[in-house]
């Protein structure tokens, strides 16, 4: 039995943030000032605390300004949009961030509306996933970019392959459908309604799956030789001893045996997260200085 790849986003990860130390560095040059972004987390979540923090880490690691906003889950709406237009106004900001999930009684929507679509870094604003829906040049979600990025490192040309996107959420799974959509593949899009799912992932040159239900896509669903992206990050209790572990959407262990290559959790599409999210700052941060992007980003 052959075993199929196992795709090293921590890695790659680690070689674009290289790239993006790099294109700092030029930018610092070219306007003498360092770009910034700004995080608003509100709330308390201990996932969401820790994704924060690291982004505060990797911001200054490769060279740039971090602004780090915590509010408590208590804060009204009004509030929370007022931050977003301050920042809006200041010039030293060059990316905006809400870490998501926002508390229930805030809507999102609104408070993602309300972010400047030129300092966007999210990419979430209806403004950026219209221009990446008609194939514009745009500020581009950072888990579905960074997948894109994976898939064409390890299949070269994406035209003509069959793609299923498992899951239909605004953040992973219809921008990943666009970005695949722009390199020419076939793509169909699945979810909780979508009838023999595993006849349809049977299809699939390429699945991605971003569904959040551990395990759900099993190994014998997918095609001999597929390239699997697994976005799901699931905490799960692990044995009697009341420890949890992390596993994704795909049930790796058995996908092994069928697959070309797979991305494993942790270490997979993680990582690559945070590293676009760096790049997507240091785009806008050329774009809003009327700079051409680095030409290897
Ligand atoms: N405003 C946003 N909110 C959220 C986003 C986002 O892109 N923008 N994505 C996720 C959380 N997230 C970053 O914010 C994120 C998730 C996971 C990782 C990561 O590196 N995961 C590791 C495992 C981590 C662990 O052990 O818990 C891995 O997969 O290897 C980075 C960033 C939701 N919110």
């Amino acid at each position: 039995m052959t075993i199929g790849k196992i795709i090293d986003g921590k890695a790659f990860a680690a070689t674009l943030r290289d790239k993006v130390a790099d294109g700092v560095a030029g930018f610092v040059e070219a306007t003498g000032r360092k770009p910034g972004l700004a995080v608003v987390l509100v709330g308390e979540d201990p996932a969401s605390s820790v994704y924060v923090r690291s982004k505060g880490k990797m911001t200054v690691a490769v060279g740039m300004e971090s602004f780090e906003f915590k509010r408590p889950d208590s804060i009204g709406e009004e509030d929370l949009l007022d931050l977003i237009e301050e920042l809006n106004q200041d010039e030293r900001v060059d990316g905006i961030l809400v870490q998501l999930p926002l508390p229930k009684h805030i809507d999102e929507a609104a408070v993602i509306g309300a972010i400047d679509p030129a300092k966007d870094v999210d990419g979430f604003h209806v403004v950026n996933s219209g221009l990446l829906a008609t194939g514009q040049e745009a500020l581009v979600p950072c888990t579905p970019l960074g997948c894109i990025m994976l898939l064409k490192d390890e299949l070269g040309d994406l035209s003509g392959l069959e793609a299923v996107v498992v899951g239909r959420s605004n953040i992973v799974g219809k921008p990943m459908a666009q970005l695949l959509l722009a390199e020419s593949a076939t793509v169909t899009i699945a979810h909780s309604r979508t009838r023999d799912l595993a006849s349809v992932v049977h299809r699939a040159d390429i699945v991605v799956a971003a569904v959040g239900r551990a395990e759900m896509v099993k190994g014998e669903w997918i095609k001999p030789g597929a390239t699997v992206i697994d976005v799901g990050i699931n905490r799960i209790a692990d044995g009697e001893d009341g420890k949890s572990r992390i596993v994704g959407d795909v049930a790796t262990a058995e996908a092994l045996a069928h697959v070309r290559a797979i991305t494993p959790v942790p270490g997979g599409v993680g990582p690559m997260t945070i590293a676009v999210l760096l790049r997507n700052t240091l785009v806008a941060a050329h774009a809003r200085a009327g700079l051409a992007k680095p030409a290897d980003l």
